[in-house]
Parts: C-alpha cells; sequence; structure tokens
C-alpha cells in the first residue's frame, strides 16, 4: 500500500498490551499489504539479546544508573544498525516492543538521569534516527496484569517499586506532550480488538 517502509514503535508502562498488540498490529498492516518486521528492545539483535540479559537478570543494584543507561543505548545502537536500518532499506516497515522513549522513561524519567542526558546518550549511539511513530499505551492495570501473567515474579527493572512505574508512567506523558507528532498516548483498556483499531487509527496518517 505504502511506498515508504515506516518504523513504528509501542511503548508504555509494564503490562499495558504491548506484546500483544505488536501481534495484533502486524497482523492488521499485512491484512492491508503492509509487510511489517517485528522485533524488541533490549534486543532484535544477536548483541542486543546478549545485552538484554545483562540488564534484565540479577539484583537492582548490579547496575549503577549510568552504566544502565549506556547499556541500553549500547544494545540500540546495534539493533538499529544490524537489523532495523537494513529492514527499512529493504522497503520493509518495521514494528518494535520498546525503543528509545523507554530509555527516556525508564531511566531519564523514573531512574532520575533526566530526560534530555539520555538523549544526548541516545544522540552519541544512534545520531539523528528517530521513529516515524511511537503509540504509548496507557492503562493503569498494567502492573497487576504483568504480575498476574510472570507469577508475581519479574525481571530486575520490572520488579522495581510502584513509585517507581508510576514516575516512568508520568514521563511518558512528559515525552508525548514535547513530541505530539511522533509520540501519541493511546488508552491501553477495552478488548484487544478495540485497543488494535485505536493503534491502528493512530497510523492512518502514515500509509
Ligand atoms: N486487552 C486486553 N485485555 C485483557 N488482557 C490483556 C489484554 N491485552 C493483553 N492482556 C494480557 O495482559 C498481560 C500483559 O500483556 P502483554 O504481555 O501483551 O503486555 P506488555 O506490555 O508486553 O508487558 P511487559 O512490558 O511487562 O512485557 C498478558 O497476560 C496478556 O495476555
Ligand atoms: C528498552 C528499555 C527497556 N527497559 C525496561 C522495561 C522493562 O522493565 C524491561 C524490558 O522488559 P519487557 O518485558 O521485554 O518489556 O526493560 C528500560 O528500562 N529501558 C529501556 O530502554
Amino acid at each position: 500500500m505504502s511506498a515508504e517502509p515506516r518504523f513504528i514503535t509501542l511503548e508504555g508502562g509494564e503490562g499495558v498490551g504491548k506484546s500483544t498488540q505488536l501481534k495484533n498490529l502486524h497482523s492488521a498492516l499485512a491484512a492491508r499489504g503492509i509487510h511489517c518486521e517485528i522485533t524488541r528492545e533490549p534486543g532484535g539483535s544477536e548483541g542486543a539479546e546478549s545485552i538484554r540479559s545483562l540488564l534484565l537478570d540479577g539484583d537492582d543494584s548490579r547496575w549503577s544508573a549510568e552504566a544502565e543507561a549506556l547499556l541500553f543505548a549500547a544494545a540500540r545502537a546495534d539493533h538499529v544498525e544490524k537489523t532495523i536500518r537494513p529492514a527499512l532499506e529493504q522497503g520493509h516497515w518495521v514494528l518494535s516492543d520498546r525503543f528509545l522513549d523507554s530509555s527516556l522513561a525508564y531511566q531519564g524519567g523514573a531512574l532520575g538521569l533526566g530526560i534530555e542526558r539520555v538523549r544526548d546518550i541516545y544522540r552519541f549511539a544512534c545520531g539523528d534516527f528517530l521513529p516515524d511513530r511511537t503509540l504509548v499505551l496507557a492503562l493503569a492495570e498494567g502492573g497487576a496484569r504483568a504480575r498476574a501473567r510472570d507469577n508475581e515474579g519479574s525481571d530486575r527493572i520490572g520488579g522495581r517499586p510502584e513509585g517507581y512505574h508510576q514516575k516512568v508512567d508520568l514521563a511518558f506523558r512528559l515525552i508525548a506532550a514535547e513530541e505530539p507528532d511522533r509520540v501519541r498516548i493511546v488508552d491501553g483498556s477495552g478488548t484487544p480488538e478495540e485497543v488494535t483499531q485505536r493503534l491502528f487509527d493512530n497510523l492512518s496518517d502514515l500509509f
């Protein structure tokens, strides 16, 4: 349908439905003749998947805030170079479960590094490359859904206290307010099909 390949990212806090919606959106776009490659962060390339376990396994105290932000940026640089750019150059759309805005919200906003400092790290890692559209799913009961899904177990960052995740949500809203053309907050409540339709509607200007 569209000649121009697009890079779309799905964002939001824990358990808001990103992975579910990534698959649904992939099918909804395929039904309209748009082939997408699906990927995720941290990960999405061989090197970045190795960094993923460094970031998500172990105790919260394993890394300083600065080291954590740099590890996410290193993983992202590899992901962009090895997976995302090549797919776009081949004419494929790319849908990623998390990307830059997770670092801005989790490390910049909630961990206290500052959103602008984390943007600077990103520019060093990836230059001026940005998603064409970022859809942030918003859902108050996301944390409860994630805990039910994970049987109360969680990874190094997901297991941080409730106050941390509230700051993540606030930071996503700040980022969306700063970049309204790229970043949209989308209501994550209702059936999976209702949410997919809302996400799809927020991409229609890109077709
Ligand atoms: N619309 C929905 N209604 C009810 N349950 C849902 C809905 N969407 C997803 N779920 C369920 O909620 C849980 C979390 O969804 P999902 O894994 O897609 O979220 P996520 O944002 O990718 O989470 P995380 O960031 O923690 O990996 C899963 O058990 C999933 O089946
Ligand atoms: C990309 C990215 C991720 N995070 C955090 C967010 C989650 O707690 C985990 C990833 O787990 P998921 O189940 O695969 O969503 O990592 C982060 O803090 N900063 C980032 O840049």
